[in-house]
């Protein structure tokens, strides 16, 4: 390590955050990971695993794993947030008398906050504005990471020299990081791939054949970048990796959550069935019903978001869905759609 070691704070200990956390602690940073419950911080700290999260990976050794989040803060320069969204305020609530001016604040959160439709980042702006915000996102399914498979992320922020620190403290041989100063468009990136996600486990599960998987991959680029492009994002950052990447890796691979939430709803189990017998978070269920609902009200065409949001909230077979969109209701057949159309 050529850099200054960084202290880093990770708060929550689910797979991503035990995963960023590994990487900091690998690099020779000094790493806290917060975690609620006292047991799971002695397992990971003594026995080296998480094994509620990512069972069967070894840790590094130099992980520190606390409840007490005073102790994870204290002299931390990087605070990474990976809570899922749904706990993302109650713990800046909790964190924001022991966090100092100017400290890096990284949301690796892929979630939107249903109280005005805002995103982790514009979470933190609002509630912790003496701090400056990134964003980390990309293809990242956690459990590779760990396995310390070939990896590509993005790191994004309008502050160039956070995202100089950031790429210094988390490159390395199977980690890249690449920096973007679009962080409202990585952001949404993020959180938006993971409703498709939950559509193609479902035709998955259906025994759809690849030239569909092909059509649905395709056509979720378009309609996510359309709504991006509606919210203020650049269509660009929707061809690199935090959005295509992402897109393409959660919405085939049997290791996202998402994916395997719609799956197991195609194999006819119902919503909450499913979000049960998964017991990780899966964003996109809460995404695509907020999406949804916006994309009604600004009326951004949407047929597969909306598709998804009547199958899961309003009870409409899943078939009859399908039909309506081969059939292209209220659709105009245009194939291009990045600009909007
Ligand atoms: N797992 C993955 O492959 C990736 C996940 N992400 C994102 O990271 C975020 C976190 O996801 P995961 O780590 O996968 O979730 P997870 O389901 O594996 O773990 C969630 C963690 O948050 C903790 N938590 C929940 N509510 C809390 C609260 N109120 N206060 C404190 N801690 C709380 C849980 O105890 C658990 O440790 C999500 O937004 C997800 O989309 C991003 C990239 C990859
Ligand atoms: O964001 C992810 C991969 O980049 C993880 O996806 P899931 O939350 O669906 O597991």
């Amino acid at each position: 390590m050529t850099q200054q070691p960084e202290v880093a704070a990770v708060l929550g200990g689910g797979s991503f955050g035990t995963a960023i956390a590994s990487i900091l602690v690998q690099n020779g940073h000094q790493v806290r990971l917060w975690v609620r419950d006292p047991e799971t911080a002695a397992v990971i700290n003594n026995e080296r695993e998480n094994p509620r999260y990512l069972p069967g990976t070894e840790l590094p050794e130099g992980m520190q794993a606390s409840e007490d989040l005073i102790e994870c803060l204290t002299g931390a320069t990087m605070v990474f947030m990976a809570v899922p969204s749904k706990a993302f305020m109650e713990v800046l609530d909790q964190a924001r008398d022991h966090i100092p001016e100017g400290t890096l604040a990284i949301s690796c959160t892929k979630g939107i906050h249903a109280d005005g439709f805002l995103l982790m980042s514009q979470l933190l702006q609002r509630e912790w504005p003496h701090t400056r915000v990134g964003v980390l996102s990309g293809p990242n399914l956690a459990r590779e990471i760990a396995e310390r498979k070939f990896t590509g992320t993005v790191i994004a922020s309008a502050d160039a020299e956070l995202c100089k620190r950031v790429q210094d403290a988390l490159s390395c041989d199977y980690f890249r990081v690449y920096d973007s100063s679009d962080m409202f468009g990585v952001e949404l990136g993020g959180a938006l791939k993971n409703i498709y996600a939950i559509a193609t486990g479902m035709a998955a599960a259906v025994g759809v054949g690849d030239n569909t998987h092909g059509l649905l991959i395709t056509r979720s680029l378009a309609e996510m970048s359309r709504f991006a492009v509606q919210m203020g994002a650049s269509p660009l950052t929707f061809l690199g990796l935090a959005g295509v990447g992402d897109l393409i890796v959660t919405a085939s691979s049997s290791l996202s959550r998402n994916y395997r939430v719609g799956y197991q709803i195609g194999q006819g189990k119902s919503l909450d069935e499913a979000v049960a017998a998964l017991g990780q978070t899966a964003e996109g269920v809460n995404t695509v019903r907020l999406v949804a609902e916006r994309a009604r009200q600004q009326g951004i065409y949407m047929p597969l978001a909306t598709g998804l949001y009547a199958i899961l909230f309003e009870g409409q077979p899943l078939e009859q869905v399908i039909a309506g969109l081969m059939r292209g209701e209220h659709n105009h057949d245009v194939e291009f759609t990045m600009g909007g159309d």
